[in-house]
This record gives C-alpha cells, structure tokens and sequence, in this order.
C-alpha cells in the first residue's frame, strides 16, 4: 500500500467516523423530539374524554362488529360522554365533537380542509375526486364544479324533475296499498335524474344500468363502512384476499362500467355538435333556492347572488369535457373521478333523505295534510308540474324537509384531519395537530342547549325566526363553510318537486313509530329495518291522467 492511499483510506475512515459520530446524537435527539412531541400528543389526548382502552389496540373493540352493532354502540357512548368523545385506535387518535361552537372551528376554518385517512377507501372508486382530494387539484376542480350548479343551471333542470318524479309515482302506484320499502324507488329515480341532469344523458338513451348502478352503490358503501368499522379489513393486502376485497372489484365493474358508458355518451353527442347551452337569467326575488342557510353563506351563495345579465352556462359533464377539449388541465381519468363523485354523493344522499321523509309524513298524518293544504293552494285542482317559482312557496314542506334532515342528516359524520392544534371552545380542551376530528353531525342536530325536544319530529324548527335566533353550526345537514356540500341548492330543488309529486298524488301511511327506527351509518344514514311505507292514491284517476 503506498503513502498516497493511505492517506485516502484514512481520509475516508475519519469522513465515516465523523458520519456516525453526527447521525448518532442527531438520530437520539430526533427520537427524543418525537417521544416529547409524542408524549404530549398523549397527555393531551388523554385528557379528552372517552371509554378506557386496552394497553396498545386502545379501544379498537369498540369497532367490532356489523355497521348496525356499532352505530347503536356509538350512539350509546355518545349518552355517556357527552360532546366531545376521545377513541384510540392503535396509535391513533379519533376525537368526536358535536358543540355547534367546536364545529365552527373546524368545518369554518379553511386551514382544516383536508379529509382524514378513512377516506382513501373510497379512492378506488372515486379516485381523487371532489369529495377527498385536498390542496390545489381540490380548490380548482370545485371552482369549475361548483357554477355547475349555478341557479341558472338548475331552473333548467325543473322539467327534468317533474318528468322523473311523475314517472316514480307511477312505479310506486303498483305498490297500492301494500306495505313496501321505498328506498329503492327513491334510489333509481336519483340517479335517473342525475345522468339526465347533472350528466346529460337522455332517457332514450338510459337502460336498467341505473338501477344496477344504485344497488351497486349500496353494496359500495356497506363494504366501505365494513373497512372503517373492522380493523383486519383496513389493510389493503388484507381486505383483497378477503370475500369483501373480491365483490368490490365486481361491484366497481357495474359502477365505473355506468360512468365510463355516460361519459363515451356525452363525448360523442358533443363531438357530432350538439353542445347544450343554458341561458337563463335569474330574477331578483329567485336568488335562492331557500333561505334555510343564509346564515352560512358559502361560494354557492356568492356565485348567485354576484351573477348579473345573461350568461350561457353547461351543465356538469358537458362543462368537464369542454373543460378538457380546451386543453385545461383535465385528463379524462379526472373527469371520471369527478363523474363517479357526483353520481354517488348526488344520488344516495337524496335517496336516503327522501325515503326518511315519506317515512316521517306517513308517522306524522298531521303535517302531511299541513303540507297537502299548502300544495293545494299552491296547484288548487289542476295536477300540472311544478314550477321553480312554486318550489319558493313550499315554505311548509321545505320545513318538513329540513327537520327530517335534521332528525336524520343523511351524511351522519364528517372526518377531517387536524392540520393544528384547536382549543376547543365548548371546554378549553386542546385537540392535538395530527387527530382525527369527527364531527358528529347526527349529535350536533339533536343537542338539547339548540333545540327544544330535540327527539320530537318539529317542523316549527326551521321557522326563519328560531334559524336566525340558533348557532350557525347547529344545523348543518349539507356540512358548512369552504368545504360544503356542493349540490346543496340542486338536491334541495330536486327534493322538493319529488317530495310534492308524491304528496299530491298519494297519501302516505308509515306505522313505525321513530323509536323503534333500527338506525345503520353505512357511510349514509339509513333504517337498517327498512324505509316501509304504504300509500293510498289521492285522486282514483290520477296516474292516468
Ligand atoms: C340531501 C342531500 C345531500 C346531503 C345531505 C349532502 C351532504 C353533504 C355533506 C355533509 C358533505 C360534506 C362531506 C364531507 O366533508 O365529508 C357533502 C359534500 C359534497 N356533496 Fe353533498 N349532499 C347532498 C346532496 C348532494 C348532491 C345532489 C350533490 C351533487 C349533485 C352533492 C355533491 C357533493 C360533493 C361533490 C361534495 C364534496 C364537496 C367538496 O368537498 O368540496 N351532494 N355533501
């Protein structure tokens, strides 16, 4: 060995040395950083309150079992603990709220925008859709998203709406008198609408993938709440082998199957030049739907309210794929994203929302015929559909609406991850950056400090007088703040024209009184006993007409 590579070796043992000599202490200071930091996490976690868990699985047990075990095991420890509810899973923190004054905090404050982790298994479905895509690919799809549902846009859509709901009427006419579940009937007829509306494509055109679509969607969302509820299905290797792993491929065959056939639809109706363009202006006394959440004006809000003249304006999917063929930014795997997005927040939310409120009418004859009274001042003998202006004097069975959505809100919670530590203003509690917030907006809704007899089905609730006098955040069925329901204002119209169609062509019998209701949160909030119902027509010649 000459003196030279001596001199290199050396050269070289000394860097390593120097190497380990520095990466050591910085590796013991890093752990040391992270134990403190760790060790703080835990002491505030714990001073949160909730049930005693079990040394490392923490009170994983609690989630076993079917979506129906533990939705009722929830709502049980949501007696004991009150508003706020600390859960360990393994190593993570799970923190439930419901004080309106907590809520604010998280849903109103855009730092906090990000879904939490239990979202990603919706990604195979709904890849990086609207619904769980944070960052900028979130702030820009809902700026194109959301003018697709411009009020404009959705006066358009009323004849879409009366059309559907006649012809749901006229399915459910076949039930007379017998006892049936009516989910499935509001299921089909939502994402009927939606590929009609939202999607553009014409009856002639649909099949009975609509109905395949929604049954798939139902399974889809068992499965997805199976994967949250039991800790063993969460790991993706795990959940493949699994019987659920295998019937989700399929289930998403049926489901991306529909999407990519509208989508094929829609691209080749535009490209043979048959582009549809809305025009329609807004009059000044038809600036909204409602005024139920004027109190928490959101983007939706601004975007009508701003909007003055005539402009021409596209639907959804017309607007994603002009949106593409311009050279904006959109891959066709984003429109589809966004597509599969729209068709299951837009259909199983209404459906669910709905089939709670014939269920409430039938148990409620009194505000039934309340609602029937002001339908008949509204229509007198005349069966002709509704009109948007009609839908603005619904003020009664809108009310109808919103109490069963808030008795029954069909999103039961929303999950966000805390990207800071927030003092909770209801009790000063610190919730450490890195937890995962629920809110829980099933509780949130029935909290006696908001609302007198909470459990009793009140339409009075929502007179504008007792809205203007509650918290905000009290109420908050489509969620609130920069992260709200972007199909507030086209589920509300939708609902109402379906909802009166139905009223004035049947009178609605349900015998189930609500505290008997099996309730089940598989993602939507449904009766796990079924949404049975029986109807009576109101006029013998009706659905012939
Ligand atoms: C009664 C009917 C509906 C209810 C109760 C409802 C409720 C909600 C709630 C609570 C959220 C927030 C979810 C979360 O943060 O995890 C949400 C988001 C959303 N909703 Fe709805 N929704 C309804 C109907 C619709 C309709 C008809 C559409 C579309 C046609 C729609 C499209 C969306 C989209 C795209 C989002 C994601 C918005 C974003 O993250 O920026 N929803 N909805």
């Amino acid at each position: 060995m000459t003196a030279a590579t001596e001199v290199v070796d050396d050269a070289a043992t000394s860097a390593t040395n120097t190497f380990y000599y520095l990466l050591i202490p910085a590796l013991v200071l890093g752990f040391v950083y992270w134990k403190l930091q760790r060790r703080r996490f835990v002491d505030l976690a714990n001073k949160l309150p909730g049930p005693r868990g079990y040394p490392i699985i923490g009170n994983a047990m609690d989630f076993l079992g079917n979506s129906l075990e533990t939705t009722e095991r929830f709502i049980q420890f949501s007696f004991n603990y009150g508003n706020i509810m600390r859960f360990w899973i393994f190593h993570k923190l799970v923190v439930f709220i419901a004080d309106p004054r907590d809520v604010e905090l998280i849903l109103g404050n855009s730092t906090h925008l990000d879904k939490s982790e239990e979202y990603r298994f919706f990604k195979p479905w709904l890849g990086e859709g609207l619904l769980i895509s944070s960052g900028q690919k979130w702030k820009s799809h809902r700026k194109l998203i959301a003018p697709t549902f411009h009020l404009n846009v959705l006066k358009s859509f009323v004849e879409l709406f009366n059309a559907n709901s006649r012809a749901v009427c006229e399915k459910m006419a076949k039930e007379n008198g017998k006892t049936f579940d009516c989910h499935d009937y509001m299921s089909e007829c939502t994402v009927e609408i939606l590929l009609e509306t939202a999607m553009g494509v014409s009856k002639k055109t649909q099949d009975r993938s609509g109905y395949e679509y929604a049954m798939a969607v139902m399974k889809m969302c068992n499965i997805l709440h199976l994967r949250q509820a039991k800790i063993w299905l969460r790991p993706d290797w795990l959940f493949k082998i699994t019987k659920y792993g295998k019937e989700q491929i399929d289930l998403l065959d049926v489901i991306h199957g529909l999407t990519k056939k509208v989508i094929k639809r829609k691209k080749e109706e535009i490209s043979s030049g048959n582009k549809k363009y809305i025009e329609s202006s807004i009059n000044p006394e038809e600036k909204s739907v409602t005024t139920a959440f004027k109190s928490l004006k959101d983007d939706l809000d601004e975007q009508d309210e701003n909007d003055v003249g005539q402009k021409k304006r596209l639907a959804f999917l017309d607007l994603m794929i002009e949106t593409s063929q311009n050279g904006v930014v959109l891959t066709d795997e984003e429109i589809k994203e966004e597509v599969d997005t729209i068709m299951f927040e837009g259909h199983d939310t209404t459906a669910a929302g709905s089939s709670f409120f014939l269920c409430l009418m039938g148990l409620h004859q009194k505000y039934q015929d309340m609602c029937v009274q002001e339908l008949n001042q509204i229509f007198g003998d005349s069966d002709r559909p509704a009109t948007f202006a009609d839908t603005l004097e619904m003020k009664f069975l809108e009310r109808c609406l919103l109490e069963a959505l808030r008795m029954y809100p069909p999103v039961p919670i929303i999950a966000r991850k805390l990207q800071e530590d927030v003092k909770l203003a209801s009790s000063g509690h610190i919730v450490p950056k890195g937890t995962t917030i629920v809110v829980a907006t099933v509780k949130t809704h029935r909290l006696e400090t908001y609302w007198e007899n909470p459990d009793v089905y009140n339409p009075d609730n929502h007179l504008p007088e007792k809205a203007a006098e509650r918290h905000f955040y009290s109420f908050i069925p489509f969620s609130a703040g920069p992260r709200s329901c972007v199909g507030r204002k086209y589920a509300l119209l939708k609902l109402k024209i379906i909802l009166s169609t139905i009223l004035r062509n049947f009178k609605v019998y349900s015998d189930i009184p609500e505290d008997d209701y099996r309730l089940q949160a598989d993602i939507i909030l449904k009766r796990a006993d079924g949404f049975k119902i029986r109807l009576e027509p109101r006029r013998k010649n009706i659905m012939a007409s």
